[in-house]
């Protein structure tokens, strides 16, 4: 620890917590939220799935007294993910998750699996190592591949969480229908998932409204931010306020793009607004700094490939990738993702980037043999 975070992390704790500013009233009402930190998951995009052991380690003990009552552990790409297309995991994540479970005093360790790219028998081993969490991803309009996945986890006794990806391609009333399919499959928590930072405000609140219509009381509504456009702490916001009562995010943004909804500032906002999520800011604003920064290769930046991202509605976890083909092949990577937008591209189309980056290297060719003629033609 630096003597200057010591310097802060004393001050900070100094502060009268009673003090009478920070507790807001009215508009708000009175929301009891459950909170998932996702840095040892999303964040593994950022980190290129370079967490070590010990970092894990440290990073759910500081999360886990702090109060935090459910933290994400797998590859950025979910159980599975560790390959060639995706990128190999430095520590298994199979260890990731156990080391995660026998850290962790009170919080529940959740893992993640996207179909296709993760197997039942995946899910079994995570359970195994300690998992109590199994949340299936799928894009939006896809909810009835992750049917099987439902039923055996309820079967193992795990609790479910379904992912919605890309929430932003599709009105709230499909957002509903496919909801409605994970919740007969057995999942207990649907998620909006702004996969793309691309949602504003109150279309955020129009999806949620239109899932907790049509699930509330069978299944709990959660939303996952990412942070491209600079909204994810106000559209997380938007998103309890509409009824979701699991929110995601990662202290210090650790995510995938921009990040995801800062975890810490949300609690601060919660806190000032009378919300319950049973995380002491103090002690997570000190985890940030003193914990998942040192774990960060570098901040998450809002900067043009990222605003690009939330601008054109594109995955998240592409960003890295994106970067890859654009430098490989000497293109711009902001025209690059703005065509990866325009394509509609869905996770697992990763090798789409290539073949964007090659088309946009021929056309740039083209162009200095002939001006002019490389997008007319
Ligand atoms: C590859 C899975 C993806 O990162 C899940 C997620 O966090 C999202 O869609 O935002
Ligand atoms: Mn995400």
């Amino acid at each position: 620890m630096s003597a200057n975070t010591e310097v802060i992390g004393t001050d900070i704790n100094a502060l009268d917590r009673t003090w009478s500013g920070i507790h807001g009233d009215e508009p708000w009402g009175k929301l009891d939220l459950r909170l998932t930190d996702t840095c040892l998951r999303d964040g593994s995009h950022h980190k290129r799935h370079q967490f070590t052991a010990q970092e894990v380690h440290d990073i759910v003990e500081a999360l886990d007294s702090s109060g935090i009552p459910v933290i994400e552990v797998t590859h950025g790409d979910g159980l599975g993910g560790s390959s060639f297309n995706y990128g190999f995991s430095r520590t298994p994540e199979q260890e990731l998750i156990k080391i995660a479970a026998e850290t962790a005093k009170r919080a529940k360790i959740a893992f993640l699996m996207l179909p296709g790219v993760g197997t039942k028998d995946d899910i079994r081993a995570a359970q195994d190592n300690g998992g109590q969490i199994c949340r299936i991803a799928t894009h939006c309009t896809e909810a009835d591949v992750s049917i099987q996945h439902f039923g055996l986890a309820r079967e193992l006794g795990l609790e479910t969480v379904g992912f919605l990806m890309m929430s932003h391609t599709q009105p709230p009333e499909v957002l509903a229908k496919q909801a409605r399919i994970m919740v007969d499959a057995g999942c207990q928590c649907v998620y909006v998932v702004d996969s793309a930072g691309a949602l504003i405000m109150e279309q955020t609140a129009d999806r949620v409204s239109a899932v907790v219509t049509e699930i509330g009381g069978q299944a709990d509504v959660g939303f996952h931010g990412h942070e491209n456009l600079g909204l994810g702490v106000a559209n997380t916001v938007i998103a309890a306020r509409a009824g979701a009562t699991q929110i995601d995010g990662s202290v210090r943004r650790f995510g995938a793009g921009a990040g995801n909804t800062p975890l810490e500032a949300f609690i601060g906002v919660c806190d000032k607004v009378g919300w319950t999520t049973g995380v002491d800011f103090l002690k997570i604003v000190d985890a940030s700094e003193d914990v998942i920064k040192p774990a960060m290769p570098e901040e998450c930046q809002l900067d043009r490939m990222t605003l690009m991202m939330g601008y054109a509605g594109v995955y998240s976890s592409f960003l890295k990738h994106a970067g890859n083909a654009a430098e490989r092949y000497g293109v711009s990577g902001a025209q690059l993702l703005l065509e990866a937008g325009a394509r509609k591209l869905i996770g697992g189309q990763e090798d789409q980037l290539i073949d964007i980056a090659l088309m946009l290297k021929r056309e740039a060719e083209l162009e200095a043999r002939e001006p002019g003629v490389s997008r007319a033609g």
